[in-house]
């Protein structure tokens, strides 16, 4: 379980985080929406420790992220909005680098690299230095580095950003044989098909605030529409979306 509780957040000033908690239920795929500029990276960036809250805090099961965070980095898994990629390693080194970072060796370390090679199909790339790798490989690798030490708390922003069809198809599967293994996914999106086949429960983000949350059926039901995209748009922006000012604005005088 990752719970995030009352987590303010500002920059030069600016509140960008308000108050903000929610909770994500072991062994469920959670999907954080919400327009350009909302707090998802923020948010994601506070819960996996690489930012600081203000105030507040976010714990991974037991575990204060900001008071301990080499044992919240052993139950995470991150693939990040910004990845870097050794470029002078190949995929094997750096991957055999994560894994020993996380105390791996041996045996035990001998066998993560093999079951993660073959789970995400890496054996063309797997003696390859990654400088130059495409979108869709740089993502392999990363998912690779976030799973090697097998985490029970798995987080992505936007993991399918520029894949094309079957690496976003991959990436899919393999959350899913995650979640059926117990892992405890948080990703954000702005693909509502992909929620939509995803998500256990969805958490709608805006102005740092969390304005709506349930499963992509019950936020149909709170909301009275027929489909995710719209339902988001009902929370997010309003009824309308903005679509009633538009066609003010188009409207003859
Ligand atoms: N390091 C920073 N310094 C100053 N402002 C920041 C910083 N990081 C984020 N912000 C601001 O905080 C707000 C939220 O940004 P954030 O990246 O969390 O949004 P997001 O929901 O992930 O957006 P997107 O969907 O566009 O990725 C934005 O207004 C952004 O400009």
């Amino acid at each position: 379980m990752i719970e995030v509780e009352s987590v303010h957040k500002q920059f030069a000033g600016r509140p960008v985080l308000h108050n903000l908690g929610f909770s994500v239920p072991d062994g469920q795929i959670t999907a954080l929406l919400g327009a350009n500029g909302a707090g998802k990276t923020t948010c994601l960036r506070i819960i996996t420790g690489l930012l600081g809250a203000d105030s507040g805090r976010v714990l991974l099961g037991d575990i204060d992220v900001a008071r301990d965070p080499m044992a919240a980095r052993r139950q995470l898994g991150v693939v990040g909005d910004r990845e870097g990629l050794y470029e002078r390693l190949t995929v094997a080194e750096y991957l055999s680098l994560f894994a020993r970072m996380q105390g791996l060796s041996g045996g035990a370390l001998r066998e993560a690299l093999d079951s993660i090679r073959s789970e995400l199909e890496l054996g063309d790339l797997w003696h390859r230095r990654t400088r130059g790798f495409s979108q869709g490989e740089r993502m392999k690798v990363s998912l690779a580095r976030a799973l090697v030490h097998r985490p029970r708390h798995l987080i992505l922003d936007e993991p399918t950003r520029g894949l094309d069809v079957l690496a976003a198809r991959l990436l899919r599967r393999t959350l899913l044989r995650l979640r059926t293994a117990g892992t405890t996914i948080l990703f954000s999106s702005h693909v509502m098909p992909e929620v939509a086949e995803l998500s256990d429960r969805v958490l709608v983000m805006a102005g740092g605030r969390i304005v709506g949350s349930g499963s992509p059926r019950e936020l149909a039901q709170h909301t009275g529409c027929d489909n995710l995209e719209d339902s988001f748009v009902a929370l997010a922006y309003g009824d309308t979306g903005g679509e009633e000012e538009q066609r003010q604005e188009r409207a003859p005088a």
